[in-house]
């Protein structure tokens, strides 16, 4: 038995129209384990939504398999989606009622007991606010309480589909704070996403995607890759850069001084025998900005064809 909450295989896409065929997802194996955050990847138009759209049973794949929790679907989604939450368009409340009582209501539809609207309303960070009206919420507010309509029956997995466009920097953090808290809480998370900064703070692995492709699949750290560049801090950078020149070390161009190295004690050795003495010598990694672009480079918008 498969310990994988979401799993695809040759997962498949094609939109027809009178200009011919788009395709949208591209034979795609995706892999989600339980628990954590996992972030799904990819520039505007490469496949995210479309693909979500299939796992929830919104769009018919044109190929391929799909498992959730196990459960081939769409066949066995009923049999699956009471463990499932799901933020993919703006959810719909009534601007008139407060937080609290759209919480409530819905929880009413659902069945779900008002403690499940208290654990809910506090787990998104939004004590103190649910008594205020639906239409006095900031942007940031209205995703966490979309959240929160998710969180009524206690999803063991939840997906969310770019749930901080269009927020603001605040509301950002925001957000981000209350998926890591989902993370931690043992929830899966698939976090879809073209905000890689945002992402890399909060996830354990993710997928990159890019013209309905699989480009990188694993844990974050992985993805990432082990540093072998360093930040080199020094009064007189220009003595510096030309020390390790002459001690064939490689060095990066701009403003910072870095050089490339998997022997970052002969850096500090080489400077302090010509006298020229560190303040500063600290890995870089790479983020997952940069994997991301070196990924995706040449991608062009639209899905391929
Ligand atoms: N109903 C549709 N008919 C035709 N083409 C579609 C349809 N839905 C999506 N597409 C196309 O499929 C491709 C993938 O779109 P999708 O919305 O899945 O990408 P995305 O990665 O979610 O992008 P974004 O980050 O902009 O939301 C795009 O080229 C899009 O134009």
């Amino acid at each position: 038995m498969s310990d994988l909450v979401i799993e695809t295989s040759g997962l498949r896409k094609e939109f027809r129209s009178r200009r011919g065929v788009r395709i949208a997802v591209h034979d795609l194996d995706l892999a989600v384990p339980a628990g954590g955050v996992h972030g799904f990847l990819g520039p505007n138009g490469s496949g995210k939504t479309t693909t979500i759209r299939m796992l929830l049973g919104l769009a018919h794949a044109t190929a391929g398999t799909m498992r959730l929790f196990g459960e081939p679907v769409p066949r066995r989604l009923p049999a699956v989606i009471d463990r499932i939450g799901a933020v993919v368009e703006n959810p719909k409340f009534a601007p008139h009622f407060t937080g609290r009582q759209n919480l409530t209501l819905l929880a009413r539809t659902i069945g779900a007991s008002a403690d499940r609207v208290e654990e809910a309303v506090a787990t998104v960070g939004l004590t103190g606010r649910d008594g205020d009206r639906y239409k006095s919420y900031s942007l940031g507010m209205k995703q966490r309480l979309a959240i929160a309509a998710t969180l009524l029956k206690r999803p063991a997995l939840l997906i969310l589909d770019e749930p901080t466009n269009g927020l603001d920097p605040a509301g950002i953090r925001e957000i981000r704070d209350t998926i890591r808290q989902l993370g931690e809480s043992g929830v899966t998370v698939l976090l879809s996403s073209h905000i890689l900064a945002e992402v890399q703070q909060v996830c354990t692995s993710a997928t990159i995607i890019g013209n309905g492709r699989l480009l990188a699949s694993g844990r974050v750290e992985d993805l990432l890759g082990t540093s072998t560049a360093y930040r080199v801090g020094v009064p007189d950078p220009a003595a510096a850069r030309a020390v390790l020149d002459g001690a064939g070390f490689t060095l990066r161009d701009g403003s910072d001084l870095l050089v490339e190295t998997d022997r970052p004690a002969a850096v500090t050795e080489a400077l302090g025998n010509a006298g020229v003495w560190l303040c500063e010598l600290t890995p870089v990694r790479p983020d997952l900005e940069t994997v991301f672009l070196e990924l995706t480079a040449g991608d062009q918008l639209g899905g391929a064809a």
